[in-house]
């Protein structure tokens, strides 16, 4: 793999669009598909998404969770799917927030960032929460296999400002972590590209940008922002959250894109629909 995850993931952003759809097999959805609620109708839902998906988004992006919920058969599930959409070319982000002491999260960048990767992804979620250094492992394996990772700095959910938007002196701890992604994209920024060091900005976090003072335009930061659809994201909260650095957004959604399915058209024009609005707004 020899394009860096940046410059990889900013041409399937101008090609397709700048959305990323989720693949989040709820029980709730996989039952209002017609399906069972369990391996067999994962793998089904699974792989419709896939069939909708690849080759037609920018970026496509499974949460381990709910594949875990079913042991390693599907966790064999989840193998699959970042396979298939590696063979059609798709850019791939698990999203399995991985944040540990930095000889653990050497491992974790073994499992999913390394060359030798059992079952690798374009992009891994990892959480900073133990210090953002303790991820050096996971950040320069990336950086050194063309792979990316997505930051967590000012997540959607309502319990994360209590951590995020905490102080130590002048600067907030997602402050901190925004200034880390800056330190390690400065080689990609002096190219006027994006590194491979992305941030995660819920599309929900309102004035939490301005107020806190952080300048994503200045960090070379792909910013990956979930909250779009169902959280009640939408193109005004992302002009207000992201403003001049709306060309560095990558907005996710998942159960609003999902709920359009089984069918695999209606999950097509699902994601055109979403990008075409995002694509509009990136201008
Ligand atoms: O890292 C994430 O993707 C993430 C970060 C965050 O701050 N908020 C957030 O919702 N997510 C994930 O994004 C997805 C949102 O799904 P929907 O709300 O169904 O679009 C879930 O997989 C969440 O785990």
């Amino acid at each position: 793999m020899t394009e860096p995850f940046g410059t990889r993931l900013a041409a399937a952003m101008r090609r397709h669009g700048p959305l990323c759809a989720g693949i989040d097999p709820h029980r709730s959805l996989i039952e209002s598909w017609g399906l069972t609620y369990d391996v067999g109708g994962l793998e089904r839902f699974a792989l419709t998404c896939v069939e909708a998906f690849a080759g037609r988004v920018a970026a496509v992006k499974p949460q381990s969770a709910f594949f875990e919920v079913f042991g390693s058969r599907g966790v064999a599930v989840l193998e699959r799917v970042l396979a298939e959409l590696r063979e059609s070319g798709t850019v791939t982000i698990l999203d399995a927030k991985r944040g540990d002491i930095g000889s653990t999260m050497d491992a974790y960048a073994q499992a999913y960032l390394a060359p030798t990767a059992p079952s690798p992804a374009d992009a891994l979620t990892i959480s900073p929460f133990l210090g953002y250094e303790a991820l050096r492992p996971a950040i320069d394996l990336a950086g050194q296999s063309g792979r990316g990772v997505f930051v967590l700095a000012l997540t959607s959910n309502l319990e994360g400002p209590s951590v995020q938007h905490a102080r130590r002196g002048d600067e907030s701890v997602a402050g901190s972590i925004v200034r880390g992604a800056a330190a390690d994209n400065a080689a990609a920024r002096a190219r006027g590209h994006l590194g491979h060091v992305g941030l995660v900005v819920g599309a929900t976090v309102g004035p939490a940008v301005a107020e806190l003072g952080l300048d994503l335009g200045a960090t070379a930061a792909p910013v990956l922002a979930p909250g779009f659809g169902a959280q009640g994201g939408d193109v005004a909260a992302l002009e207000r959250t992201f403003g001049s650095a709306r060309g560095q957004v990558l907005a996710s959604s998942s159960r609003e894109i999902l709920a359009a399915g089984p069918e695999p058209h209606r999950l097509i024009d699902a994601v055109a629909r979403s990008a075409d609005v995002l694509t509009q707004w990136a201008r």
